[in-house]
């Protein structure tokens, strides 16, 4: 079954009149995730804020978007509100562009799970601190007591994910989660991306530059260029038969990069 189905997605520039997204269509499967791939600014992001209804004023999208056969394309705003969080949930590149600065973590955490679920204080603490237990956040209360330039990016994107858990959303779009992250903190958020799906099962849309990263986490996979998306399929076809020029571009620095990587630990 399809949880998601992107039909003639257009997403238009009305300043410029540029197309940014062309026509495009595809479908997410139940509990699997779909990755988007591509070079920068070929509208993996755009294509990601379409679904969740984020653009700017200025940018246009039609075409259809069925979440479990609804049409939030033609949602008004109030209703497309309650869907962000429960129903769709997106993590950002930037931690730090999540949260409002002007006040401390718990003060966001508490309001979003209010306007979802009507918790408690009592009820959102003590589910939130079991959640942040579990992404490896120490200390939860003093975590939740900070403002998010007090923290890192790392962990400001593992509360991200923890909010995530509680949430429990039927999809949760990650777009290059760990782009802000060093190796160390990418490798970690990847892990924490990992469980989180094996735990809830929920069905996810993953934007990355990595290949590496795609193909451990993903089932299948879109490739976009210059706003078109060039292939798809399942990511072992994909990897392995891959048919755009553009495709096996990717796949081969890629390939490159590991042989490289190999070549200096002294593995080849
Ligand atoms: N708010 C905006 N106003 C005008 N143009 C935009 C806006 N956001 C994105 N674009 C344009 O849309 C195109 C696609 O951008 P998008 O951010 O979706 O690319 P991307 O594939 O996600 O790239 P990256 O990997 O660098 O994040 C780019 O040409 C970009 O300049």
């Amino acid at each position: 079954m399809n949880i998601l189905e992107v039909e003639n997605l257009q997403v238009t520039d009305m300043n410029t009149g540029q197309i940014i997204v062309y026509n495009s269509s595809f479908h997410l499967k139940q509990g699997n995730c779909l990755a988007i791939v591509g070079e920068s600014g070929s509208g993996k992001s755009v294509t990601c804020r379409s679904i969740m209804r984020l653009n700017k004023p200025w940018i246009h999208q039609s075409g259809d978007i069925f979440f479990k056969g609804e049409n939030v394309n033609h949602l008004s705003e109030k209703e497309m509100r309650k869907k962000r969080g429960k129903n769709l949930c997106m993590i950002l590149q930037n931690g730090m562009s999540a949260f409002d600065p002007s006040c401390v973590i718990g003060v966001h955490l508490r309001e979003t799970l209010v306007a979802h679920f009507g918790w408690s204080n009592q009820e959102i603490e003590t589910k939130m601190k079991k959640a942040m237990e579990s992404v490896m956040l120490k200390n939860p209360i003093e975590t939740m007591n900070k403002y998010p330039h007090q923290l890192s990016g790392g962990m400001l994107q593992r509360i991200m994910i923890a909010l995530a858990l509680v949430l429990e959303p039927d999809i949760m779009i990650a777009d290059e989660p760990t782009t802000a992250l060093d190796t160390i903190s990418q490798f970690e958020v990847i892990e924490q991306f990992i469980q989180l799906r094996e735990r809830m099962g929920c069905s996810m849309i993953f934007v990355s530059h990595d290949l590496g990263v795609v193909k451990k986490i993903a089932d299948d996979v879109l490739v976009m260029k210059d706003g078109k998306i060039v292939e798809r399929g399942d990511i072992s076809t994909v990897f392995s038969k891959a048919e755009h020029e553009y495709t096996k571009y990717l796949v081969s620095t890629r390939l490159e990069v590991s042989n490289h990587f190999r070549k200096i630990m002294g593995r080849v």
